[in-house]
């Protein structure tokens, strides 16, 4: 399973060179993306997903050029955002999380097999059949990351999961997306205990890569940052 590789990447949003420059190599399976609002973490995580395109360099993700081989990404890949309602499609949390597998071919049995064991494994099997809107805020998330694994991504990017959310679930949330080694890790973050759990992060500041390495040194290198 190959990693993720940019070199010279840049975006440009409308006017604006958002990111400049961006020359990564990322094969660990957790990485960390901190910095200040409006520095580009998100549209790094958004040129990653293949969701921006570049409009310099190259970047490969997985092996895959997003530009030209977007589809595949996206099936090998799940995104998840810091609003949980973005990403509620169906009116019940059971269909909700069978709908991630639309794409999928599966006999109904498999399908059913599937859902009840993501509902399980996120603690929402008593509610599978609970409209989605009565949901409180952290179990929407629990719910827009059991619509992300059940499909057995390969990469999950989540930008920002745990804004929303109280300590507690903020917790749940952070344990799962960490858990396992069956998917690696993309994870936009302002919450640097957080960062400081993945083995990897990368630091931007400006549209540009500050630093980049051991998740616990570029917290650091960020934290001193700060205090000047
Ligand atoms: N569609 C767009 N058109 C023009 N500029 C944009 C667009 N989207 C984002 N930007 C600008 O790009 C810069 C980086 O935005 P981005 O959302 O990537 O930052 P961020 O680090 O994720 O911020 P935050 O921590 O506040 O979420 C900001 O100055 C933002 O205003």
């Amino acid at each position: 399973m190959s990693g993720i590789e940019l070199s010279k990447g840049g975006v440009r949003l409308g006017e604006t060179d958002v990111l400049h420059d961006v020359t990564l190599s990322l094969p660990a399976r957790s990485v960390a993306i901190i910095g200040d609002n409006g520095s580009g973490k998100s549209t790094l995580a958004r040129l990653i997903a293949g969701l921006v395109p570049a409009t310099s360099g190259t970047v490969r993700v997985l092996g895959l050029d997003p530009a030209r081989q977007g589809a595949e990404l996206r099936r090998r890949v799940a995104v998840i955002f810091s609003n949980p309602d973005a990403q509620i499609v169906m009116p019940t949390v059971r269909d909700d999380v069978a709908f991630s597998l639309r794409a999928e071919k599966l006999s109904a049995d498999d399908r059913a097999t599937r859902v009840t064991a993501a509902l399980e494994r996120f603690g929402l099997a008593d509610l599978a059949d609970r409209s989605c809107h009565d949901l409180s805020g952290g179990q929407k998330q629990l719910l827009a990351l059991c619509g992300a694994f059940v499909r057995r991504p390969e990469l999950v990017i989540a930008d920002e999961p745990t804004a929303y959310l109280d300590a507690r679930n903020a917790r749940l949330v952070a344990d799962h997306l960490l858990a396992g080694t069956a998917h690696r890790l993309v994870l936009v973050t302002h919450d640097l205990a957080l960062a400081r759990r993945c083995d990897t992060a990368v630091l931007v500041d400006g549209g540009r890569v500050a630093a980049t390495g051991q998740s616990a040194q570029t917290v650091d290198h960020y934290e001193r940052m700060l205090r000047c």
